[in-house]
């Protein structure tokens, strides 16, 4: 069995770039922006706010939405000191902003988008986040956004027709028992493993802001609408195998190294750990809800997230028809997807112990 592919989003800025294709990504941002804020007042010490503050965004990808990200941790902490101390920030702090993501990430198309007149600093660390990627007490918060349902490989048997827990369907579901058990077994070790490493990395009552999507508890992955959508991406493939474009065996042991937790399964990896307090766990009201009802953006912004994987497994013409397919399959069953339970979009913030 061959290694995972990293998964890294679309580079560029082309027409299928996921820089072009993550307005939803960003739309959480900005819908928390305000409470992040009010959060980041109430729980950061302003003893950590002195000369130089550094900010870490972990799986950053290749922008913008990570400028938007870092930009709102910068204002937060500028307003918490400008309102606590009456002097101006721009006196007095220097922030360094360090952008990580995997080492084939396109840090080119970053690093040349960096806003005109930002406030920071900027450093590239490259490497997996559930690795260390930094020495010790070496930023004061770091945020994850949209990168929080990684794990660091296929579980185990998921791919293999002949195991137990061999995966029938792309992603886990969560209809299948043994698989939702292998897929959560090892996205809570490497959680553990992710929290362990920024345990290390930040400096002692320093925050970890979380932005993602989770589920409700006790509700299955494809009961909502980024499920069926997904489940559209597992037909297509079949589809195509069927009509002889790619391996049908090849498409029976294809899985995705993601795993979207239920909120209790992330409280509870996060308790288990130790090494941080939950803070806040918000219900963020996204301004598209769970996803714009339009088939087309549907299609293109799942081929940014998910293309580049897909065509490390099947070439990139089959990647390209398979996202036809989803988009004539969400257009056909675009009811299912508007009735489809409801998934969570989070804020959570950790503060080290
Ligand atoms: C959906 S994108 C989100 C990007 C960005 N944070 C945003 O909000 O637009 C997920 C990112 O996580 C990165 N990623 C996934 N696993 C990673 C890992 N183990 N270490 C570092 N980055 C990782 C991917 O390369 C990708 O850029
Ligand atoms: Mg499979």
């Amino acid at each position: 069995m061959s290694t995972t592919p990293e998964w890294v989003m679309i580079g560029g800025e082309g027409p299928e770039s996921y820089n072009q294709n993550s307005s939803y990504q960003r739309a959480l941002l900005d819908a928390a922006k305000e409470k992040m804020s009010e959060i980041i007042s109430a729980k950061l010490s302003l003893e950590l706010i002195s000369d130089r503050f550094y900010v870490a965004d972990f799986g950053c990808a290749s922008g913008p939405n990570t400028f938007v990200a870092v930009q709102n941790i910068i204002d937060a902490v500028e307003e918490k000191y400008k309102k606590e101390t009456g002097q101006n920030p721009v006196d007095n702090i220097e922030f360094q902003v360090l952008f990580n993501d995997f080492t084939n990430n396109d840090f080119n198309t970053l690093f040349q988008a960096l806003p005109a007149g930002r406030r920071y600093y900027s450093a590239g660390v490259p490497g997996s986040f559930f690795e260390r990627v930094l020495p010790k007490k070496s930023f004061h918060i770091g945020v994850i956004n949209y990168a929080f349902h990684f794990t660091s490989k296929i579980p185990k048997g998921i791919t293999d027709r002949d195991s137990p827990s061999w995966n029938r369907d792309m992603h886990c579901t969560g209809f299948n028992e043994a698989v939702k058990k292998a897929y959560l077994d090892q996205y809570s070790a490497d959680t553990k493993d992710l929290l362990d490493a920024r345990a290390e990395e930040i400096v002692s009552g320093g925050l970890m802001l979380l932005f993602g999507s989770c589920l409700r508890d006790g509700d299955k992955m494809s009961e909502t609408s980024k499920g069926i959508v997904m489940d559209f991406i597992g037909e297509s493939l079949n589809d195509l195998a069927q009509q002889g474009i790619i391996d049908q065996d090849k498409v029976d042991s294809f899985s995705t190294p993601l795993y979207v937790a239920e909120e209790g399964e992330i409280r509870r990896i996060i308790d288990e750990n130790g090494k941080f307090t939950i803070e806040a766990f918000e219900d963020i009201i996204h301004p598209n809800g769970e996803f714009p009802l339009d088939p087309k953006i549907l299609a293109v912004s799942f081929r940014a997230s998910y293309g580049a994987f897909l065509s490390a497994h099947f070439g990139v013409e089959a990647m390209r028809k398979a996202f036809e397919l989803v988009e004539v399959k969400a257009q056909e069953q675009i009811t299912r997807i508007k009735n489809a339970k409801p998934g969570m979009q989070y804020l959570i913030v950790l503060r080290k112990n």
